[in-house]
């Protein structure tokens, strides 16, 4: 298929049984393009999310779909993720740099702020998370942040960014056209009524569209 500039980031339920999961995750990824899968387990033991990790990764490594790990760097390093996403109230960035190592994906939760936004950019962030950009019933989102950021942020730096909050197939036209290199979604493609492989399609068509 057709790359886009603006690519799907998948972002898993919070609450998951791994063999449950598997197929659904395999369905998603096996219809159409998706840069990126994070694993996002909340309230969990160690163990359970490597459980989850050992199942759900070779699903995404296999198709050439990166594997994030959400808040924990060293089970990231652990379990063979490729990279670590990290909230402004989980590890600092420097220290899940160095322990997932130089050639490892780290991501940064910015909100609706520039200044977090620079500071992680300018420490060797790989990417920087903003939102919420829509109401979300996913979780408790503090900040909300508009297209505009993702506009200026694009237009002036170089590291890529992710648009993150309440994003559809039907209202996430205007943050591709503002400049989102990724759109993270967690209900609109877990919760889609026709299954996630029906999302990711739908996802893309609208990607497309808004790109023109
Ligand atoms: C791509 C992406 N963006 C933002 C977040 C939120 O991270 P954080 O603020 O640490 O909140 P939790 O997800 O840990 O509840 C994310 N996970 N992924
Ligand atoms: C995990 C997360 N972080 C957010 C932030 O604003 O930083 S919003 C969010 C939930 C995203 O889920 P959905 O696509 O179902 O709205
Ligand atoms: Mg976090």
């Amino acid at each position: 298929m057709t790359e886009t500039a603006c690519r799907l980031y998948l972002v898993t339920p919070p609450v998951l049984e791994p063999a449950a999961f598997a197929p659904k995750l395999t369905e998603a990824l096996d219809a159409g393009d998706v840069a990126c899968v994070q694993l996002r387990l909340k309230d969990c033991s160690d163990d359970a999310v490597r459980r989850a990790c050992d199942a759900l990764r070779p699903i995404a490594q296999d198709r050439g779909v990166a594997f994030i790990l959400n808040d924990h760097p060293e089970l990231a390093r652990e379990t063979g993720c490729d990279g670590v996403h990290v909230g402004q109230k989980d590890t600092p960035y420097a220290q899940a740099r160095r322990i997932v190592g130089k050639d490892a994906i780290v991501g940064v939760t910015c909100h609706d702020s520039r200044h977090l936004a620079m500071e992680a950019g300018e420490a060797g962030a790989d990417y920087v998370a903003f939102g919420a950009f829509f109401p979300t019933t996913t979780k408790e989102a503090a900040f909300k942040a508009e297209p505009e950021l993702l506009r200026w942020w694009s237009e002036l730096m170089e590291v890529p960014c992710v648009a993150i909050g309440g994003i559809t197939q039907e209202n996430c036209g205007p943050l591709v056209s503002a400049g989102a290199d990724f759109l993270a979604v967690v209900g609109a493609v877990w919760n889609h009524p026709d299954g996630p492989g029906a999302a990711v399609r739908a996802f893309n068509a609208a990607i497309a569209a808004a790109e023109g």
